[in-house]
């Protein structure tokens, strides 16, 4: 159905991931019972993350100290590692879920995950926001013959015209691309919905879909009649629990309301038409603030790095770092650097092209930001 949906031969329905994400706190027995629940629910697919830590992180931000009620760990990297599941991991996971016929598969948030998720042979991968700028990874990925869903949240409309021509470049036209903003939760003023018809309008041939982070279902809901055909939201068995992700989830209750709204949708034909005005989402749910905030119209035509979103961007958005030692003097080749959540930051991953073959007024360490003040004008 992903691909029905993808490929545009079928547009009034919506396929439905249940974001496990980091929400099985460590652990695959409950990672087993959040894929049984989210197929009870109604869900399409479960989706992990998948992450190799060294090639996503370097290595002060896997040492950087985590302090917060939501750390498994001193560190960052221990509180990552905490909640990685190992290749082996991986397989149960996906074997299990072909058996019980959910759809599986991961974000990849580097290229060694990125391989191994192409090994695995999973229907599709997603690359998250954080990676929405990480034009190598993405380039990589287009190349692959594997449907990609790629997030927006954190990114200009620049950025994502650059994905949309760097997946023309590459002759790929399996993809999606999720309206997204990256805040856990997202006030529902900056959920933002109207960027969805924005970016139908704007790219035409590539289905739009949402991944939302704002409490409750409704506004998804008006994602999905505003023309989302891809939804996807965090899954949780407990919001209560600990993690950065659980409070802004669904429960398995609200998973299903969400998945039983879809249906009613399209036995209310109300999915024939690509996209809904916000009036008329407004008028099918029953209105309400919340809804006149999410849809409100003053902000639809742009988009821009929301002010919400600058801590995720800073916590996780991807640098510009050196791929080994480098020399003052030296001129930046594609092979010298590499793109990494860095602590500090550097230059952010979407001025990526922009720095090959700048030259280095100093020298930087392997795994170090490349950062304005070591490049000449
Ligand atoms: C941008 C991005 O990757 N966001 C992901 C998907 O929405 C999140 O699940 C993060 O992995 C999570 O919020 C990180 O939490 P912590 O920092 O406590 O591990
Ligand atoms: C970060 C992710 O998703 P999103 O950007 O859609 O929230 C992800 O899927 O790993």
């Amino acid at each position: 159905m992903l691909l029905d949906i993808i490929e545009r031969r079928k547009q009034n329905d919506v396929y439905l991931i249940a974001e496990i994400g980091q929400n099985h706190q460590g652990c695959l027995e409950t990672a087993k019972k959040m894929i049984l629940s989210a197929k009870k629910a109604g869900c399409n697919c479960v989706k992990f993350q998948k992450s190799d830590l060294k090639a996503k992180f370097t290595r002060t931000a896997l040492d950087r100290r985590y302090i917060s009620d939501h750390a498994w760990g001193q560190t960052y990297g221990e509180h990552k590692e905490y909640l990685e599941f190992s290749k082996e991991q991986y397989r149960q996971l996906q074997a299990y879920s072909n058996e019980i016929k959910i759809d599986f598969t991961a974000s990849a948030m580097d290229e060694p995950s990125l391989d191994f998720l192409v090994e695995l042979k999973v229907p599709f991968i997603k690359i998250g926001s954080g990676d929405a700028n990480n034009f190598p990874l993405i380039k990589k990925a287009a190349g692959l013959n594997v449907p990609l869903i790629i997030s927006t949240g954190m990114q200009t409309m620049s950025t994502v015209d650059r994905i949309v021509e760097i997946m023309r470049q590459a002759s790929n036209n399996k993809y999606a691309l999720m309206h997204c903003v990256s805040a856990y939760p997202t006030p529902p003023e900056d959920c933002n919905l109207g960027l969805i018809t924005t970016l139908m309008r704007r790219y035409p041939n590539v289905p739009i879909g949402y991944s939302g982070h704002e409490l409750g279902v409704i506004i998804t809901k008006a994602a999905i009649l505003s023309g989302a055909r891809i939804i996807e939201r965090h899954f949780t068995l407990d919001k209560n629990q600990k993690g950065s992700d659980h409070r802004c989830s669904l429960d398995p209750n609200e998973m299903e309301t969400l998945a039983r709204s879809i249906v009613e949708f399209k036995s209310n034909d109300y999915l024939s038409c690509p996209s809904l005005t916000s009036a008329e989402v407004i008028s099918i749910l029953g209105g309400g603030k919340e809804l006149e905030q999410a849809l409100c119209e003053s902000k639809t035509n742009k988009k821009y790095i929301l002010e919400c979103e600058l801590p995720c961007r800073f916590k996780l958005g991807k640098s510009i770092v050196a791929s080994r030692n480098l020399l003052k003097g030296q001129i930046i080749q594609a092979a010298d650097i590499a793109i990494k959540v860095s602590e500090p930051s550097g230059i952010f991953a979407e001025k990526y092209f922009e720095i090959i073959n700048k030259q280095l007024t100093d020298n930087v360490n392997e795994d170090e930001p490349i950062t304005e003040h070591v490049l000449s004008a």
